[in-house]
């Protein structure tokens, strides 16, 4: 990649936004302007904290600009498509939105205009996003290794098809919460044997490192599981137990809620 600054808007500056923004000011090949709408203050905070440049209106920026990031709801797509529609001039327009497809994109932007859906998780926060990527029908070169240096910033990414990353999205997006939602009930039991609540999340936070870490290595989930549950064990009891209440069904079940959910903005 040439090195040439990125000049970078993002619209909107929520969670998602600032968790990718956290990382990719440490790239000093981009350069960084954020616009929101409404929450003013939050557009203060995050000119403080990144040290960023900040926009109250994108109309100011956006036909400087080289990317695009939209990094709003999905229900604010249309509007906002619409309005940047006139200034888009060659830009790449990355929305990082739950069911918003690049072809969708394409549709509502001016012809041929280079597109990309990322759907990258709050990892990103720490450099350890896992980011399925579709790209639309006219990136170019160029534009392709900007995206990937974005992407690099804030983890790891794979390049899929748009109907993968609508299949992913409650994978890599949602699922951390789920497993979030372990690490809470193993810290909140881990308190009750008196430790203190940094001991608790340190050694959660440690155990599910350590289990991702062995989960890298290759080896399967059942090998792991069966590497763990020594036979006749007391992990076995705690796994018969999870198999009864039908864990894996549950979580499934969950993961099916996402996608309907996201699907209700898939055109
Ligand atoms: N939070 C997460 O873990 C993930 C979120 N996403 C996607 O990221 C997008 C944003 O989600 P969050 O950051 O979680 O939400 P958020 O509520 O924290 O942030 C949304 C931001 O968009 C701004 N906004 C809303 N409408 C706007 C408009 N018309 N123009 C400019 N700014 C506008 C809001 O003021 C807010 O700052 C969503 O589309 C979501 O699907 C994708 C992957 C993971
Ligand atoms: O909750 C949401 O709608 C977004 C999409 C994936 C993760 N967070």
């Amino acid at each position: 990649m040439e090195n040439k600054t990125i000049k970078t808007l993002f619209i909107g500056a929520g969670r998602m936004a600032q968790a990718m923004i956290s990382q990719l000011v440490k790239d000093t090949r981009f350069e960084i302007t954020v616009t929101n709408s409404g929450n003013q203050k939050r557009l203060t905070d995050v000119k403080e904290i990144y040290e960023v440049s900040v926009a109250t209106a994108w109309t100011d920026v956006i036909e400087d600009s080289d990317v695009v990031v939209l990094a709003i709801p999905p229900d604010a797509h249309p509007a906002i498509l619409g309005e940047i529609s006139p200034l888009i001039k060659g830009q790449l327009v990355i929305t990082v939105a739950a069911g918003i497809r690049p072809s969708w994109l394409e549709e509502r932007l001016p012809d041929k205009t280079a597109v990309a859906w990322v759907m990258p998780n709050t990892a990103a926060e720490v450099g350890q996003s896992s980011t399925p990527t579709a790209v639309g029908n006219y990136v170019t070169p160029a534009q392709k290794e900007v995206l990937e240096a974005l992407l690099s910033n804030i983890g790891t990414f794979e390049i899929v098809t748009e109907e993968q990353v609508k299949a992913l999205t409650a994978i890599t997006g949602s699922a951390p919460a789920f497993v979030y939602k372990i690490a809470q009930a193993l810290v909140e039991t881990g308190l009750k044997s008196g430790i203190t609540v940094s001991q608790a999340n340190h050694l959660v936070a440690q155990m599910i490192l350590g289990s991702a870490s062995m989960l890298k290595t290759g080896k399967s989930p059942e090998e792991l599981i069966d590497q763990v549950a020594t036979p006749g064990g007391s992990t076995a009891e705690g796994l018969r137990v999870l198999d009864e209440n039908n864990t894996k069904e549950i979580i499934a079940t969950a993961i099916q809620a996402c996608r309907d959910k996201a699907n209700q903005s898939d055109n």
